[in-house]
């Protein structure tokens, strides 16, 4: 389960002293996620039960929380279904539990699917062309922490510490994504919309209640980047096969309905084949990374924190390949 840092009543009301949302009344570790402790805290205000999720940050560090708060603030007023962190009576929203970094947000009802239809599919294009929307529009900052030079550093890291025949298929498969970013460089990807983006809009991000999206969570990858990769990162997720090549049906409902709020320009229905690689091979890396060699992660104080649900890094080198041998449909 992952609860890295176990909290206390006390601990807990300690923390609530400084809002107006009522009494603890009980408290559940989330045993899902990976990187964070999450709880669901239920208040008692009145007659009034409302449950909220208290997330302390492992990993982290403080000065980077105030852009996942005012992101998600701006989302949620431009009408998306995001947890904005609940602000207290100062309205401050980030405080300190247990030496750690820690957030009040609120809950939202469902669960994430087991079973995708292309009718989620659609939803969550249409969801992510908004969010898009909102955060070309934004003028926060966040550079993206695991761009091209995050990913060029950890494939030369990388190299040396798996075995020989990966280190081979990691540099050949970078190298060709790099020269066929090359060859793109000065037209096509500089001129790719760009803008605030999730970052991880995987399908365990997304909650469904009653078939309809209630929340999109999980801000902790957002960044300034292009639009077009945001929505790779979704579709390599969302829309495939068991086989993990791409699911016709899915990338039609999830292409079309994104391209109805925000429409792609000529050079993202060039980019997008290329895109789709690079989106799987960011993810082959941080999940090496995360679940092979956390060793590897910059902040060492937390080590003893071993990750506690793993996540299977070769699915997405299998995917780097694919996406180099299959046809990939032409975006609307
Ligand atoms: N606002 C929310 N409303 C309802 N449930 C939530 C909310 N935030 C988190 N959860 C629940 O907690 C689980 C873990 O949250 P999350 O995915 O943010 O974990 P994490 O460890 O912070 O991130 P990651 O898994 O990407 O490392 C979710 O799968 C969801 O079940
Ligand atoms: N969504 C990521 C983990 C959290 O960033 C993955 O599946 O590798």
């Amino acid at each position: 389960m992952s609860v890295y840092t176990h909290l206390s009543a006390s601990d807990i009301e300690s923390l609530l002293s400084h809002y107006d949302l009522g009494a603890l009344y009980d408290f559940t570790g989330i045993e899902s996620g990976v990187e964070n402790t999450n709880y669901f805290i239920d208040l008692k205000s009145g007659s009034t039960q409302q449950r909220y999720v208290l997330t302390l940050f492992e990993y982290l560090p403080e000065e980077t929380l105030p852009f996942f708060i005012n992101f998600t603030t701006e989302l949620s007023e431009g009408g998306i279904r995001v947890p904005a962190p609940i602000r207290d009576r100062q309205g401050q929203a980030l405080h300190t539990l247990k030496g750690k970094p820690c957030l009040i947000s609120p809950c939202f009802s469902g669960r994430h699917l087991t079973t995708i239809s292309a009718e989620h599919c659609s939803q969550v294009g249409t969801q992510l062309a908004k969010l898009h929307r909102i955060g070309q529009k934004s003028s926060l900052q966040q550079e993206n922490q695991r761009g091209i030079p995050w990913l060029k550093l950890q494939v030369n890291r990388l190299s040396s510490l798996v075995p020989s025949e990966e280190a081979g298929q990691m540099l050949t498969l970078w190298q060709d994504i790099t020269s066929e970013l090359s060859t793109y460089e000065r037209s096509t990807f500089s001129q790719l919309p760009a803008g605030l983006i999730h970052g991880d809009l995987f399908h365990d991000n997304v909650l469904f209640d009653q078939g309809k999206i209630t929340g999109i969570i999980d801000f902790y990858n957002a960044c300034h980047d292009c639009l077009l990769y945001d929505l790779a990162v979704t579709v390599n997720d969302w829309c495939i096969n068991p086989d993990l090549s791409l699911n016709d049906n899915r990338l039609t409902a999830i292409t079309h309905a994104y391209s109805q709020v925000r429409s792609f320009t000529p050079q993202e229905r060039e980019a997008w084949p290329l895109m789709l690689r690079l989106a799987a091979f960011r993810f082959w890396i941080s999940r090496i990374i995360t679940f092979v060699h956390p060793e590897q992660e910059v902040d060492k104080e937390h080590k003893e924190n071993q990750v506690l649900n793993f996540k299977d890094p070769d699915e997405f080198k299998k995917m780097v390949f694919l996406r180099s041998q299959e046809n990939i449909p032409v975006l609307p």
